[in-house]
């Protein structure tokens, strides 16, 4: 198989290796004419994994024609902000019958909620769209530590075809039709990497973490539901999967920048220090908005979108928190407006008893 990586960074270069392992022609291409050079002499991308030796046949270009020329399979590891506009530029050469896989966690920022994959339907011809998402740190998969991904896709040829092109002894790639929920859960999981990373830098232990991990994957199943995902999805490899490794990895860039900041960093500087892409920020600002517009109970993220943006301290929001109403805890069981309700008679019975925050 031909197989065109758009995108120079860490996943893009451990998915290249991994497909050139499988016995794919790969090709790899960076804006950096330099970087693709170095990578072309010693296999090793000094930018982004400089500890990992890759498959010496992936062939690294800056020329994205050559790149694309006759590839049965793109995948696009591009960060969201700039995933349009490359998408756009690789569009030409892109035909009904190519296999186009989005590997990106993030949502394009704008009035529109765009999803990379709606962006790939969006801007290109081919009928075999795809998501890849999953519990992966690039660093471990570079390192052979044994991981697994979901490809999603409404096309069964999509996922048969990545399965084949993209496991190996190391990685194991296992198939949903929920592309809408495996997407959303690998965007979503990075907002509360930060809180989570916040959350450790502050001294909270580990029941703070389980905690919130868990209503993250609540809040997280709620806003993608709520968009027609199924919740199932977020049981998965690509829901709690992901949340796990982000939350609790200081390979994470989304959990490093909430630890710098939870250490007094500002946000400016957390992420001018991490000096790569950490999606949640902006994630956290489209997702609030989202949830307003539409009436999605998210207080994690609002909560964390008030200490980013809004000035507001860690330890005010997580008192303030504590504070809110306590809901469901598997509203998919038993709906939080019920057990809210039930807190309005009881009030209405005891009011003695009854705390003033609930609503
Ligand atoms: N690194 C990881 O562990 C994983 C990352 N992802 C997702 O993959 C996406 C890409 O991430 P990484 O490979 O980690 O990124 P990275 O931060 O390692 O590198 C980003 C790459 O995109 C390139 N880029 C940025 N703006 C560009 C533009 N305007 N035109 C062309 N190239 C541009 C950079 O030059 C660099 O090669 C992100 O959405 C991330 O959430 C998904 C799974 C794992
Ligand atoms: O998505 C990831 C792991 O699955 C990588 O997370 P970060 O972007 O926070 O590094």
């Amino acid at each position: 198989m031909r197989v065109a990586v758009l995108g120079g960074g860490s996943f893009g270069t451990a998915l290249a290796s991994i497909a050139a392992t499988r016995g794919a022609r790969v090709r790899q291409w960076m804006r950096d004419a330099d970087l693709a050079s170095r990578i072309n002499e010693r296999h090793v991308n000094d930018r982004y994994l400089p500890d990992f030796l890759m498959n010496p046949s992936v062939e690294a270009s800056a020329d994205m024609d050559l790149v694309l020329d006759g590839a049965e399979l793109v995948l696009v590891a591009i960060p969201s902000g700039a995933f349009r506009a490359v998408v756009r530029q690789a569009a030409p050469q892109i035909t009904r019958d190519t296999l186009l896989v989005s590997t990106t966690k993030g949502i394009e920022a704008g009035d529109e909620f765009h999803l990379m994959s709606q962006i790939l339907e969006e801007e290109t011809v081919s009928r075999h769209i795809g998501v890849l998402s999953g519990p992966n740190l690039a660093a471990e998969i570079a390192a052979g530590h044994l991981s697994a991904s979901v490809i999603a896709s409404d096309d069964e040829m999509t996922r048969a075809r990545i399965q084949q092109v993209l496991s190996c002894d190391h990685f194991r790639v296992y198939a949903s039709n929920d592309r809408f929920g495996v997407e959303l859960g690998g965007a979503l999981k990075n907002i509360y990497a930060i809180a989570v990373g916040m959350a450790a830098a502050l001294g909270m232990g580990e029941n703070t973490r389980s905690m919130l991990m868990t209503r993250a994957l609540a809040e997280m199943s709620r806003f993608a539901v709520a968009r027609g995902a199924s919740p199932m999805t977020f049981l998965g490899l690509a829901g709690i999967g992901d949340l796990i490794v982000t939350c609790s990895s200081s390979l994470s860039r989304n959990y490093r920048v909430g630890y710098a900041i939870g250490e007094g960093r500002s946000l400016d500087e957390a992420v001018e220090a991490l000096g790569q892409v950490a999606e949640g920020v902006n994630t956290v600002h489209l997702i609030v908005e989202r949830a307003r517009r539409d009436g999605v109970y998210m207080p994690l993220a609002v909560a964390l979108h008030q200490v980013l943006f809004e000035g507001v301290d860690p330890h005010e929001m997580a008192l303030s928190l504590m504070r809110s109403e306590q809901g469901s805890d598997v509203e998919f069981t038993l709906p939080r407006e019920a057990v809210l309700d039930a807190q309005r008679r009881a009030a209405r019975t005891n009011p003695q008893d009854s705390r003033d925050t609930l609503t």
